[in-house]
């Protein structure tokens, strides 16, 4: 069974390993032993406090494979970004120049620094192994995440973004990064993506060109990655969308990438799940299922193959499955079709 739980202190070195993996552009997770260390202690005492509203929290959480132990993925919730440093995008916009006296109509497309995203909650540090990208263990990773925040509503916020990583190469070179990197500044894009990632943000951030950029002078490699994904990013984004997140305009300062939103209440897991009181017993169906436990720091989630009835107000479980859920007969299990 692939059970998704809370980062604990023991998952240190699988944590590492997912890092090293993740490869470039993947900002939350840097290679820096004690930021990954210090993002453990965050989440563990982001699950463990009370809070009744979105804050400085972070959420981690691992895909564990029950049968062997092995930690293969990880996905993540920040409460609420940019409350004590700077969170910056581009806004892509449109200005028209025109003028009728010489007949002439253009409308141009124009980058605007902004930090229009102050206080949303981000979802983030999606990855799962290579040999795990089957058998909805990715899609068990990214939309759990929306039944934790259905079940802990008055911590996260009404709108919920994710950042999408953009285009780079396997040297870690993107294309637009590198029209920036001649113009502005003297670092590599793997660099300035690793600032970031342990929080100096704001220092690389005073460098960046802060008048708006007119997206026609851009070198047109750099123009053509604006508001699009890395290639090993389109599962994701494509998870992201089916819950019904768009994209506003709103790009990555480096490279590009595209950050989507959309409003909490109309994310379609959070819409669609439901809670039911847990009976044991056999269950064989052909309903792909996500459940989820409905408990704070000990919250488990599994997707399973199962006799779904969704009108009913109860849902069988084996007894194997209320286990790993750490569920017992009358407890409540949150539920949808995935
Ligand atoms: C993102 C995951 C975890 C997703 O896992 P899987 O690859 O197993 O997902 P999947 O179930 O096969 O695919 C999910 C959906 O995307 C569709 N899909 C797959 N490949 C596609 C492609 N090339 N173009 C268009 N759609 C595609 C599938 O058909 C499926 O939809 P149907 O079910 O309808 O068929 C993985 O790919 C991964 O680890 N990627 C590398 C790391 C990465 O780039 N992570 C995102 C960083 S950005 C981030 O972390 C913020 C976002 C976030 O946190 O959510
Ligand atoms: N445009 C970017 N590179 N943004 C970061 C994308 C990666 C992802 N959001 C993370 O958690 O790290």
């Amino acid at each position: 069974m692939m059970i998704l739980r809370p980062i604990q202190q023991c998952d240190y070195p699988a944590l590492l390993k997912i890092a090293h993996e993740s490869g470039h552009g993947f900002t939350s997770l840097p290679n820096n032993e004690e930021l990954l260390q210090k993002k453990i202690d965050h989440s563990i005492s982001s699950f463990a406090k009370s809070a009744s509203h979105p804050g400085d929290e972070g959420y981690l959480f691992v895909l564990e494979d029950s049968e062997t132990g092995e930690v293969v993925g990880t996905s993540a919730i920040e409460a609420a970004v940019g409350l004590d440093d700077a969170f910056y995008h581009y806004h892509l916009s449109k200005a028209i120049h025109s003028s009728r006296t010489l007949n002439v109509y253009k409308a141009v497309d124009i980058l605007t620094l902004c930090n229009d995203y102050t206080g949303a909650t981000e979802l983030c540090t999606l990855f799962l192994k290579d040999g795990y990208r089957k058998n909805n263990n990715g899609k068990l990773l990214s939309k759990a995440r929306f039944m934790f925040i259905k079940q802990h509503q008055e911590r996260f916020a009404e709108t919920v973004i994710a950042e999408m990583r953009g285009v780079s190469n396997e040297q870690g070179n993107s294309p637009f990064w590198q029209w920036l990197e001649e113009h502005f500044f003297s670092m590599d894009f793997p660099t300035a993506d690793y600032l970031t990632g342990i929080g100096q943000k704001v220092f690389i951030a005073e460098l960046m060109p802060k008048y708006p950029i007119y997206v026609n002078l851009l070198s047109k490699d750099a123009q053509a990655v604006i508001g699009k994904v890395h290639d090993n990013t389109r599962p994701a984004i494509e998870l992201l969308k089916s819950e019904g997140f768009t994209f506003n305009g709103y790009v990555d300062i480096f490279d590009a990438g595209p950050t989507v939103e959309a409003k909490v209440d109309n994310i379609a897991t959070i819409r669609n799940a439901k809670s039911f009181t847990v009976k044991i017993g056999e269950n064989s169906g052909d309903t792909a299922v996500m459940l989820a436990n409905e408990k704070l720091n000990d919250f488990r989630a599994t997707v399973a193959q199962l006799n779904f009835d969704e009108i009913s107000s109860e849902l069988t479980l084996p007894q194997a499955m209320a286990d790993a859920l750490h569920l017992q007969a009358g407890d409540i299990v949150t539920a949808t079709r995935i």
